[in-house]
């Protein structure tokens, strides 16, 4: 199932050292974005895709996230992962389409390996216009500025809210459908991210991380109270 143009796609991640980490957790997240009118889910790792899967029809951009000191990629950064996340039940698989090394095949071939092999659709999450084109030449399904921010070349943006320049940017170079993704944490921001073109907005850590959630209220507090 792909995603629709107009979506509002949640991301129900939480790692191991977040008390909802688990794949119970995550599908009730799944659940309840669902219920609040989520039309797609972002997850990361075969359990939880698994267990989101077994909890609604919606589309679900499946990752795998692996960290390898000796690499920068850690977003589905081989086949293999990328087959785990198909199988467990993800109807799209994200993965990291920067040009930075990996630990498995160059990404024109994995993506062309997944949509031929697995027959899903791809899902680029990119930092630069640059890597935005590259990723639409290797066939790449949907563009994402989920990394904008978190490349050493874009660290610069990442205590500037979401990268709506570069979203602005693929929508006018690409003739794929460009998502917005990363910091988008407010209502009015993803109002902005359509009003620029995107054809889906993912909101993450606004939505389903309240550990962060609570910071934010808790630094509001204790600026009051100091
Ligand atoms: C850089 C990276 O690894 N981003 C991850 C990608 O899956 C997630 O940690 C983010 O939460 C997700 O992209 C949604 O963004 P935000 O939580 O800002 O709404």
């Amino acid at each position: 199932m792909p995603i629709l143009k107009g979506a509002l796609v949640v991301s129900c991640q939480a790692r191991a050292d977040n008390p909802l980490h688990g794949p119970v957790h995550m599908a009730a997240m799944a659940r309840a974005a669902e219920a609040g009118g989520a039309s797609g889910i972002r997850a990361n790792g075969a359990e939880d895709v698994v267990a989101i899967r077994a909890a609604t029809a919606l589309p679900i951009i499946g990752i795998s996230k692996v960290w390898d000191d000796r690499f920068p990629v850690y977003i589905t950064p081989g086949f293999d992962d990328a087959a785990q996340i198909a199988a467990a039940g993800a109807d799209i698989i994200g993965l990291d389409a920067t040009g930075r090394p990996r630990n498995g095949e160059p990404v024109e071939r994995l993506i062309a390996r997944i949509r031929t092999e697995l027959g899903r659709e791809v899902f680029a999450d990119i930092a630069t216009l640059e890597e935005g084109r590259a990723a639409h030449a290797h066939g790449a399904t949907y563009v994402a500025s989920t990394l904008s921010g978190y490349t050493e070349e874009t660290t610069a943006r990442k205590g500037e809210g979401p990268d709506l320049e570069l979203l602005e940017a693929l929508v006018a170079a690409l003739p794929v459908p460009v998502v917005a993704e990363g910091r988008f944490d407010t209502p009015e921001l993803v109002a902005e991210a359509f009003r620029r073109g995107a054809h889906a907005v993912v909101v993450g850590t606004a939505i389903t991380n309240p550990r962060e959630i609570t910071k934010k209220f808790v630094r509001a507090a204790q600026a009051w109270t100091a």
